[in-house]
C-alpha cells in the first residue's frame, strides 16, 4: 500500500524563527489523522504547507509519489482539498455559488450526489442566502460541503468543527469518517481531544513546531503526555463502557 501523502524532514521558518522543524509522517488511504497540540504548536502552518499555500524551507512533501510542487493548481485540486481555519466570507456570494465552485474544481460527482451532501449537512434552506449573513456554524457547514463536493482524494481541514454545536460536530466527523471508510484520507487539526480520540485513527502531536508523537490516540494521549502538555488544568478519567480516556477541564482558583 503506497501512502498517498508522505512528509519527510519538513521545516518551515518565518524569518529566522522556526515554526515547524523536522516533521515526518505519512497518511494511508482510508485514514483519518488528527493534528493536535496546544495553541501556537504549528498545526495551521503544517496544513498551509501541505496545501501548497506556503512553501517549506526544507524537506519533501510527496503526493502520490510526486513532489507536491510539481502539480499544476488544477491537478492538485483533484488530489487535495483544503479548508482553512478562517475563511473570509466572500461578501455577497450566495451559498449556492460557493457550492458550485467546489463542483467546478472537480466534476466527478453526479447532481444527485451533490444534492445528498447538501441535504445531509442541512444546507438546503440556506442555498439562496448570502454567505456573509449566515452564522459561524452555518458558514462552516457550507465550506465543509464545498470541500466534500470537490471530491479530492485527501482532505486537509483546519479546525472544521470550531463553530459547531456538539450535534453538528458529531455529524461532520461521522460524514468525514464515512468518506475515509470509502477510501479517502483526511488530515484534520482539532482541539477537542475527546472528539480526536473518538474519530481519529492516528494522531500527530505537535508542540512548539516539533513533532512529539505520531501514533494511535491511545499511545499518544497518555495521562502523562496530557499533563505534560496541559499541566494540571485538565482531568483524565476512563469511559465506563469502552475504557477510552475522557479529558475534561478542571476547575481551580485563580489567585
Ligand atoms: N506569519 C507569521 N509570522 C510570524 N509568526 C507566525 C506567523 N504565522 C504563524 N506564526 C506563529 O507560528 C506559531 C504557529 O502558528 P499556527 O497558527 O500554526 O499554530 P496552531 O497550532 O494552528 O495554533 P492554534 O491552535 O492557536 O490555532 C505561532 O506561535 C504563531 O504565532
Amino acid at each position: 500500500m503506497i501512502p498517498p501523502l508522505v512528509i519527510k524532514q519538513l521545516s518551515y521558518y518565518q524569518g529566522s524563527q522556526p515554526l515547524l522543524q523536522n516533521i515526518n509522517f505519512a497518511i494511508n488511504p482510508g485514514e483519518l489523522v488528527g493534528i493536535i497540540g496546544p495553541n501556537g504548536a504549528g498545526k495551521s502552518t503544517l496544513l498551509k504547507c501541505l496545501s501548497g499555500f506556503i512553501s517549506p524551507n526544507s524537506g519533501n512533501i510527496s503526493l502520490f509519489e510526486r513532489p507536491l510542487n510539481s502539480y499544476s493548481h488544477q491537478q492538485r485540486a483533484q488530489y487535495l482539498s483544503y479548508l482553512p481555519q478562517h475563511t473570509e466570507p466572500a461578501f455577497g456570494f450566495l451559498v449556492q455559488d460557493i457550492i458550485h465552485y467546489g463542483h467546478h474544481q472537480s466534476t466527478s460527482l453526479s447532481n444527485q450526489e451533490i444534492t445528498n451532501i447538501i441535504s445531509e449537512l442541512e444546507i438546503t434552506p440556506l442555498l439562496k442566502r448570502p454567505i456573509n449573513q449566515l452564522s459561524g456554524g452555518e458558514q462552516q457547514r457550507v465550506h465543509f460541503a464545498r470541500l466534500l463536493i470537490q471530491n479530492a482524494t485527501i482532505m486537509l481541514l483546519d479546525e472544521p468543527t470550531a463553530s459547531l454545536d456538539i450535534g453538528h460536530e458529531s455529524l461532520l466527523l461521522n460524514i468525514l469518517s464515512h468518506h475515509c471508510q470509502q477510501g479517502k484520507s483526511a488530515l484534520i487539526a482539532i482541539h477537542n481531544l475527546n472528539t480526536a480520540i473518538t474519530f481519529c485513527d492516528r494522531l500527530l502531536l505537535l508542540e512548539h513546531g516539533q513533532q512529539i508523537a505520531f501514533d494511535s490516540p491511545k499511545k499518544v494521549l497518555t495521562p502523562h503526555q496530557i499533563t505534560e502538555l496541559y499541566h494540571h488544568n485538565v482531568s483524565v478519567i476512563q469511559h465506563p463502557d469502552n475504557q477510552k480516556i475522557i479529558i475534561l477541564p478542571r476547575q481551580h482558583k485563580i489567585i
